[in-house]
């Protein structure tokens, strides 16, 4: 390497410099008006620099915008007054296309004329306008996100939906709002986090959330319905469904979570009235037979007894037909709450159908089963019925009791046992209880 260029040469390599820097560089005299541009600032704005000259303040007030003379003239007088040590905007300038360019304008006084005032300043000219469109762009960029981001929450809002992003392997959550509404907290004084999230799984349903964890490692995919338990203690149910995202090597979920409370509970609801009879609101045939086949399993492997009681009210036909279907009906639902009234929290009392019912005694012998239907055969015949009309009446029961016997293939054998007493206890004159064991 040589020395480097000295005095004359040395001006030169700076231009040179300038040049390739895309450095527009301007002088001007603020007290005449006379200016002096290099060749790249004429090239910015799409001409030779000949073609422009004889240039003067007013060739840059002519490109300069309008709009944007006011940012300049401040930015001038910022600078003349000593508050800006540089004077430093952006302003648009029109390209000779036709096109608007950003600039960004900036120099400083060299001279000043004996009475104080600035006399030249030198400066350049910075084309900046790919900067511009990139600000832009991400601006509208940022904007959309937002725009997208309310779009989601929003969506979480119509159903019911949040969503969230865990860590497994850090322990690190990320909740949406709408997880912290369903969990009851509050985003601005709780933070959510694997661990955390643990102590609002429902005691009982904490090992089912664990095995669908272990499971979801494995799989890939997380499905689960559990309980959460609120700070204020009240209970929701959730389902939460989420998938495993590969991130650097790590298990990562993303997933949603969605209060299915009342869901839960209108199935609760249903499931109870698939139990229950209409009419007597004591369980139904289906819940008997169900509890009669779990007593006979019991009483199979492990010979705990189980004794059946069927009850038929007599002539109930001709309580219909004298004193219409209305006191019918009441006299059943006497009949169902006598039962239910009167046998243990372990019995199964039931409408069988019609005018039958059943009560199932586990854990019963067939001696006590008899005195419980005798019970309840004396306890109806007392009742005195009242129709509408003030008709008093009285009604009876028959009633056939018998137990699971070793020689049992099916539970059945019991009930057909039981229903084969009622027959002879119907047959023998009626308001009576036969053992059928
Ligand atoms: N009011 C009312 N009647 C019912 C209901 N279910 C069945 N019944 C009536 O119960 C009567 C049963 O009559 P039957 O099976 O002939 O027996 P019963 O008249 O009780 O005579 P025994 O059983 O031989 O003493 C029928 O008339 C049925 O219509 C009900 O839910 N409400």
């Amino acid at each position: 390497m040589g020395q480097p260029p000295v005095s004359g040469d040395r001006v030169s390599a700076l231009e040179t410099i300038i040049d390739v820097a895309e450095l527009g560089t301007w002088i001007w005299n603020v007290q005449t008006g006379e200016t002096e541009f290099n060749d790249y600032w004429a090239r910015m704005l799409g001409y030779t620099l000949a073609e422009l000259e004889p240039t003067s303040i007013d060739t840059w007030l002519y490109f300069l915008i309008e709009e944007d003379r006011p940012v300049s003239e401040q930015a001038l007088k910022a600078h003349f007054d000593g508050e800006a040590s540089v004077y430093d905007c952006e302003v648009r300038v029109r390209h000779r296309d036709g096109r608007l360019i950003w600039i960004r304008d900036f120099g400083r006084v060299v001279s000043w004329t004996p009475e104080g005032q600035p006399e030249w300043v030198s400066g350049a000219h910075l084309d900046i306008t790919s900067h511009k469109d990139l600000e832009q762009s991400l601006r509208e960029e940022s904007e959309a996100n937002r725009e997208l981001i309310q779009t989601l929450e929003r969506a979480q809002e119509i159903g019911n939906l949040g969503y969230w992003k865990a860590n497994l392997d850090a322990g690190d959550l990320y909740w949406s709002e709408k997880v912290f509404e369903i969990f009851g907290v509050s985003s601005d004084t709780f933070t959510p986090s694997v661990n955390a999230f643990r102590t609002f799984v429902h005691a009982e349903d904490l090992a089912l959330v664990d095995a669908m964890e272990v499971q979801a490692r494995q799989t890939g995919l997380f499905d689960v319905e559990h309980r959460v338990v609120r700070p204020d203690g009240s209970v929701r149910w959730v389902y939460e469904r989420g998938d495993y995202t590969p991130v650097g090597g790590g298990h990562v979920f993303i997933g949603t979570v969605r209060d299915i409370t009342e869901q839960k509970e209108q199935e609760a609801r249903l499931r109870e009235l698939s139990f229950t009879d209409p009419l007597t609101q004591i369980p139904n045939r289906r819940v008997f037979m169900e509890r009669l086949n779990e007593s006979y399993e019991l009483f199979s492997r492990r010979e705990i007894p189980a004794s059946v009681v069927m009850i038929d009210i007599d002539h109930f036909k001709a309580v219909n037909d004298t004193y219409g279907h209305g006191a019918g009906d009441e006299v059943i639902g006497n009949v169902a709450r006598t039962l239910a009234d009167r046998v243990r929290e372990s019995d199964v009392p039931c409408r069988l159908g019609g005018e039958e019912f059943g009560v199932l005694l586990p854990g019963t012998g067939i001696e006590e089963a008899m005195d419980l239907a005798e019970r309840l055969r004396v306890e109806i015949a007392g009742y005195a019925c009242t129709t509408y009309r003030g008709e008093v009446f009285q009604v009876t029961v028959s009633a056939g009791v018998s137990r699971f016997n070793r020689e049992d293939e099916h539970p059945e054998q019991a009930l057909q046992r039981a229903d084969a007493a009622l027959y002879l206890a119907k047959a023998t004159g009626r308001n009576r209880v036969m053992k059928g064991a």
